[in-house]
This record gives structure tokens, C-alpha cells and sequence, in this order.
């Protein structure tokens, strides 16, 4: 069970951080699952043992919903945080999110918006186009093996009093095209943190023999002139440094879903993806198992880290984002979802996301890198794919790119 919080900051703290975890919510277009409380937590093990220790958990487990959600983190030898639910709550139609029974019991709620008092970035843009150029340094290099490496950068707020996950998640919702969610993660210091944010991308959705994952890569930020943003969407299909970076996740996926299947397409093959801050080059993929049995969390073993998030071959990039990134991703650049006792389970790519931790947040970004990216243009890419955080914690974000 977490720890409540011990640490006020007399300054800034008018009152304590998150009391109790908050729900797991997961929000995606009509529906919203709210998982509250918790009866048991799955036990400490990496991904790869994950299919193995939910189906013990699910023998065991006699009492309580069928049901497992919550955080998987990037680096996949590092412990998940599920956790079985007291209560599942589903609502489905068009609704308020903060309105939900149960979501403001958990996440502290303020009639006023906490001020922000700073805006740090880790690294600063700077860095960040340094690290990209060494990057960029080794995928050109003669005989590179390495193809792709996705590196990212964070940034870390400070408000005057508590964040709220409810108000935060009202003002994400008002996207529609993602997933907006929010998972409780292990404690830190006794301090409560979760994990918020706006997804646009599946890792993978398993409904019985059903499977469907659709990566996303290959970026742009919209714009609010429809020409210009016809223009930058039209830019991004036509572009030969994107479609290969896309290509590579898509290829990838399909190699470790494709010995499990009977049936395995792209019915739709590359389009657009858009949310509302963003264009994505996005490939949907669906399968038919030859073995329905096998878990949604077996399938999630395989594939993540995807080249989406991590890169190519993923033991290669995976040592550049050790070397390269100034911090541990913990659960950003992961997934989040549920699994329940039949195999069946749908899990998002966590990304466009802010760790809390009471009046603390950090918010990350992350771009592809391959031959023909630039530092300058991924120091663009990422500030626009924090646009849709920074939205939501009320900060204007131009300040943060020099
Ligand atoms: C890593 C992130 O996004 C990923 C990287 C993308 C890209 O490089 O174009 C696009 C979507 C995501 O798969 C992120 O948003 O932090």
C-alpha cells in the first residue's frame, strides 16, 4: 500500500500532496475505465517474466474485479506498477472526465489553477541538439549497424500548490483523438507520483484472437492556418526521412507479430494521424492469433521497446539513450494499460506525458533520429510535441526552445 506523503515545502505548500493514490484512468474516444483503489499489487519482475507472473497472479486471485492496470516502465528489466482494483467503473457516451464519481476523491481538486513558479528544461534545447548531433555522428558513421534512435527531453515545473490530475485531465480530454490517461506509480521517497497524460499511440489492443497495434512515427506540428496545416500534413506524407523512420517500427512490429498470427495486415496501409497538436505518420496493424491464449502482456514483451520509442537494433540505441539522455526515463516512453484474467488487455505507448508529484511535474518529449534528421528540427519536433502538456498545465511553451 503507498506511503502518505511526509514532505511539505512550508514556501510553496499550502497543503499536503496527493493523500492517496489516484485512480487508474484511461479515457479514449466514448469510453472511460476508472479503476479505483487497490485490493493486491502484482508482484516485482521484468517485462519478460509479465505474461507468466499476471497469469499466476489471475489463478490465484479469487476475489476482487478480473482486472490488472497500470504502468509499464521503458526500460524493460525495471519492475511494472499493476495493480487490482478495488472497483472498475466504466462510463461510456461523451462525458466530463473531472466529473466522474470517485476521480476527485483521489486527486486533489483547487477552484484555482496552481501558479506556476518554474519552468526548468533537462536538458536545455541546446543539449538536447548536442546530443542529437552525436547521435546523428553514429547512425552516419561508415559500417553504422545502428539505424534509428529516438532521444528525448524533459521539462520540470513547479507550481505553488498541488497539481491536480482531475483539472489536468479535463483539459486534455478536450482532444478527443487521444487517449487521455492517468496511472499512480510506485512511491518515491514516501511521496505519492503518478503519471498523466494525452496518447495518441496503441501498442496493443488483444480481444480474443483479435490483435491491433498502431505505431506511430514520422512527426509534425499542426498549424492553425488551414492551408499552412494542409501544407505541413501533405509535407510530412511526402517526406522521405519520415517514411523511412516509419517504416522501420511498422517492419519491426510486424516481424514479432507476424510468427504468432494466421493473419497479419495493414488495412489501411500509412496515413495521417492528427491530434490536435500534431501529425503522425501512423500504420494500423491487425492480426489474427493462431493461439488466442496467449496474453495481451506476452504480447507487450515482445514489442516494447518499439523503434517508435527506442530505436534500431534496440540494444544499440538503447546504449545511446543511457549515454546520451541526462536522466532515467522511469515510466515515460512505456506503456499503460490493463490485462484481465482472460488475456485480453489494451495497452498505450506512454508519451505526452508529465510525471506528478504534488506541486512537482516533469513533462517529456521525444523525437526519431535517423540519417537526414537535424538537431534544429528536433529541437522543433519535441517542442511541439510538448505543446499539448504544456496546454493543459497553462504554460506558454516558446520561452523553452533556446
Ligand atoms: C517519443 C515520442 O513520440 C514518438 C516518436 C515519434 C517520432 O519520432 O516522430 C512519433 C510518435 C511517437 O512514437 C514522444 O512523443 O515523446
Amino acid at each position: 500500500m503507498a506511503t502518505p506523503l511526509i514532505w511539505i515545502d512550508e514556501e510553496v505548500q499550502a497543503e499536503p500532496a496527493l493523500a492517496r493514490p489516484i485512480p487508474f484512468v484511461f479515457k479514449t474516444a466514448g469510453q472511460t475505465m476508472l479503476a479505483l483503489g487497490q485490493l493486491a499489487t502484482l508482484g516485482d519482475g521484468a517485462l519478460a517474466n509479465l505474461a507468466e507472473l499476471t497469469s499466476d497472479f489471475f489463478e490465484k486471485q479469487t476475489e476482487g474485479p478480473d482486472v490488472l492496470v497500470g504502468a509499464l516502465p521503458f526500460d524493460p528489466t525495471q519492475p511494472s506498477h499493476l495493480v487490482q482494483p478495488e472497483r472498475v467503473l466504466r462510463v461510456q457516451g461523451k462525458h466530463d472526465i473531472g466529473a466522474i464519481p470517485g476521480l476527485g476523491g483521489g486527486a486533489s481538486s483547487h477552484a484555482a489553477a496552481p501558479r506556476i513558479l518554474s519552468v526548468d528544461p533537462d536538458p536545455a534545447a541546446a543539449e538536447f541538439a548536442n546530443a542529437v548531433a552525436v547521435a546523428l555522428d553514429q547512425l552516419n558513421a561508415p559500417g553504422a549497424t545502428m539505424r534509428k534512435v529516438v532521444l528525448s527531453r524533459s521539462l520540470k515545473v513547479m507550481a505553488n500548490r498541488d497539481f491536480s490530475a482531475a483539472d489536468l485531465m479535463r483539459k486534455l480530454s478536450v482532444d478527443e483523438s487521444v487517449t487521455v490517461f492517468a496511472t499512480p506509480l510506485p512511491a518515491r521517497l514516501h511521496r505519492l507520483r503518478c503519471l498523466i497524460g494525452a496518447t495518441p499511440e496503441l501498442l496493443l489492443e488483444k480481444r480474443g484472437g483479435h490483435i491491433v497495434s498502431h505505431p506511430l512515427a514520422g512527426s509534425a506540428r499542426r498549424h492553425r492556418d488551414t492551408a499552412e496545416d494542409r501544407q505541413a500534413g501533405n509535407r510530412l506524407l511526402a517526406s522521405d526521412k519520415d517514411r523511412r523512420e516509419h517504416a522501420m517500427v511498422v517492419e519491426s512490429i510486424l516481424d514479432i507479430l507476424a510468427p504468432y498470427c494466421v493473419d497479419l495486415s495493414t488495412p489501411e496501409g500509412t496515413c495521417l494521424r492528427a491530434t490536435a497538436s500534431m501529425w503522425h505518420l501512423g500504420t494500423r496493424i491487425v492480426g489474427q492469433l493462431k493461439d488466442a491464449s496467449l496474453s495481451s502482456v506476452h504480447f507487450v514483451g515482445l514489442l516494447h521497446p518499439t523503434p517508435a520509442v527506442c530505436g534500431l537494433p534496440r540494444n544499440l540505441a538503447n546504449d545511446q539513450i543511457m549515454k546520451l539522455e541526462p536522466y532515467d526515463r522511469e515510466f515515460y516512453a512505456g506503456a499503460v494499460g490493463w490485462c484481465d484474467s482472460a488475456g485480453d488487455g489494451r495497452w498505450h505507448v506512454s508519451i505526452r506525458c508529465a510525471e506528478l508529484d504534488g506541486n512537482h511535474a516533469r513533462l517529456y518529449a521525444g523525437a526519431g533520429i535517423v540519417p537526414g534528421s537535424t538537431p534544429e528540427g528536433e529541437v522543433i519536433e519535441t517542442s511541439a510535441k510538448f505543446r499539448a502538456m504544456l496546454d493543459a498545465f497553462g504554460i506558454d511553451g516558446g520561452r523553452f526552445d533556446e
